[in-house]
């Protein structure tokens, strides 16, 4: 492979070309990642089958769904995004354009996960192209299919130079990271995460980071049991489990637990049949090291429902367990597979202390008929994002930001929060050289009656309905300025 300093040094050379900025440019090349993914839909979809198992439909709605969507939303609105964005100007500039513009930073690298593996790099990939910036694509290796068909069909489709795609795993990960970026959006293990980090701070770029954790999901007695679990199902056993956002672990009191288990087996008979492990739908646990990692989460625990497992074609069953304890394995690290532990707790003040007590969640669900209990839950915790009443979808609206906080992220992306963080907010004032006597209340020798005249014109925020406001601070200002140039010695 070539070395990584080139490839990274060719992008920024044709950043530095300028080719990248305009919006005429950005949107052909939008066009063509849409042109690519409608083409190339069929080899999308094997390789999404090969890595993960991933049905037609579920790759589909999962996958290329959001890539297609995040495509047309960025294209139909990038013009207003990228347009400058006036901002309230105060007396001192009010003559002035005062704007904040987006302009692009100059070389980014993604870095993608395995679980999705498509999107996960694709959407990324669509903001940085959107704000104008040369891309490094990296995708994970441990999805080996996908990586290699992003490796194949994105110099088809894009300009080489400006969005190169690198494969490979921690060797090349590793020194792709010593060359310097002007952003990296990473996703993936909170461990990982800090590597990047670091590898970013030598060259003080900024970082956006994906990263995950244990998700919390309260109950609250007074629910659709039926609903709420049908719902709970769905986002919990999802790519088997394989979901950043899937909600980790159930909080519910002790007498639901039995109702909650019931809803849940029931909604799994209705998903995925009575065999789990022939249904399309199911997916498979990615390896072999992950599938003895999360089998190893079972041991010493109630199993209430499914448990079974098989090695060669890397199965787990749909798995709930019951009364786990809160210091259990189980509860100390992301599951990331079909494993839903309930822990019961007494109170919604006993589910809002365990949320507190542990790192901040990448999302957070709560299932309630009640509005207030709902509003307390997002008052006194925090998490990356929350859905009430459901699982998944607030990642699914593009104008809600997509992240975490704390140990599960920082920054977000999606819709018009990709194009923001992949752009400088650059402050603009621009001037004229007229109006020099107003100017002159700043240039020293100063005096307190300046002092005051520029608290007024500071301080006032400045719009059209206040042009009285103006002409009178105008009036001040010439008579500050008179009395200056007759008294120059006189003090404020
Ligand atoms: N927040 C999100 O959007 C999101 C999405 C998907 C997954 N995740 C989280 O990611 C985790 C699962 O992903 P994973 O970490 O197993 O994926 P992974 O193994 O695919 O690793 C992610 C990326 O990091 C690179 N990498 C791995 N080790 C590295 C090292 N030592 N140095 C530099 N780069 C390295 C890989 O090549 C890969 O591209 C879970 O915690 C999950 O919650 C978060
Ligand atoms: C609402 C539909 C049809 C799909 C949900 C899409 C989905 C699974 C989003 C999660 C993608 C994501 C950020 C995964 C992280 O691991």
């Amino acid at each position: 492979m070539e070395k990584m300093q080139q490839i990274v040094g060719r992008a920024r050379a044709a950043f530095r070309s300028g080719r990248s900025r305009p919006l005429e440019f950005r949107i052909q090349q939008l066009k063509a990642l849409e042109r690519m993914v409608q083409e190339k839909e069929k080899e999308i979809l094997a390789a999404l089958k090969a890595d993960l198992n991933k049905s037609g439909p579920n790759a589909y709605s999962h996958e290329i769904l959001g890539v297609l969507g995040e495509l047309a939303l960025t294209m139909e609105k990038l013009p207003s995004w990228a347009a400058p964005q006036p901002v309230k100007k105060n007396l001192l500039t009010m003559r002035d354009e005062a704007y904040i513009g987006y302009e692009p930073l100059g070389v980014v690298l993604v870095i993608g996960a395995w679980n999705y593996p498509f999107v996960l790099v694709m959407q990324p990939l669509i903001g940085a192209i959107a704000a104008g910036n040369a891309v490094v694509v990296k995708p994970s290796e441990v999805s080996e299919n996908t990586a290699r068909l992003v490796a194949e069909l994105l110099p088809q489709y894009l300009d080489k130079d400006l969005y190169a795609v690198v494969t490979g795993g921690v060797p090349e990960t590793t020194e792709l990271l010593t060359q310097r970026f002007d952003h990296i959006l990473y996703t993936g293990n909170t461990a990982v995460g800090k590597i990047v980090m670091a590898a970013a701070a030598k060259h003080l770029t900024p970082v956006t980071l994906e990263l995950g954790g244990k998700s919390p999901c309260y109950i609250d007695k007074d629910c659709d049991l039926a609903v709420a679990c049908r719902r709970i199902t769905w986002g919990k056993y999802m790519n088997c489990g394989q979901t950043c956002i899937a909600p980790d672990y159930i909080l519910c009191d002790p007498s639901i637990q039995g109702k909650v288990v019931e809803n849940i087996k029931a909604t799994l008979k209705e998903f995925y049949g009575e065999d789990v492990k022939s249904s399309p739908d199911y997916g498979k646990i990615i390896n072999q090291r992950h599938f003895r990692r999360v089998k190893s989460l079972l041991e010493g625990q109630k199993i209430a429902h499914g448990g079974e497992s098989d090695e060669a074609s890397c199965f787990i069953a749909p798995t709930i367990l019951t009364d786990v304890s809160p210091e259990s394995k189980v509860m100390e690290e992301e599951i990331f597979g079909p494993v839903l532990p309930i822990v019961p707790v007494k109170s919604v003040e006993e589910a809002i202390e365990f949320i507190n007590l542990r790192e901040k969640p990448l999302a957070l669900y709560v299932f309630s008929n009640n509005k207030q209990l709902i509003r307390r839950v997002i008052a006194e915790t925090s998490s990356g994002g929350m859905t009430a009443n459901d699982v998944i979808m607030h990642s699914v609206l593009p104008d809600l930001p997509f992240g975490g906080v704390g140990h599960s992220g920082m920054g977000a992306y999606h819709g018009r929060h990709s194009f923001e963080t992949f752009s400088h907010r650059r402050a603009c004032l621009v001037r004229d050289l007229s109006w020099e006597a107003v100017n002159k209340l700043r240039y020293p020798p100063g005096s307190m009656e300046m002092v005051h005249l520029a608290k007024l014109f500071l301080l006032k925020q400045c719009n059209r309905s206040r042009v009285g406001h103006f002409i009178s601070a105008l009036l001040a200002a010439v008579k500050a300025v008179v009395a200056k140039v007759l008294y120059p010695q006189r003090e404020g």
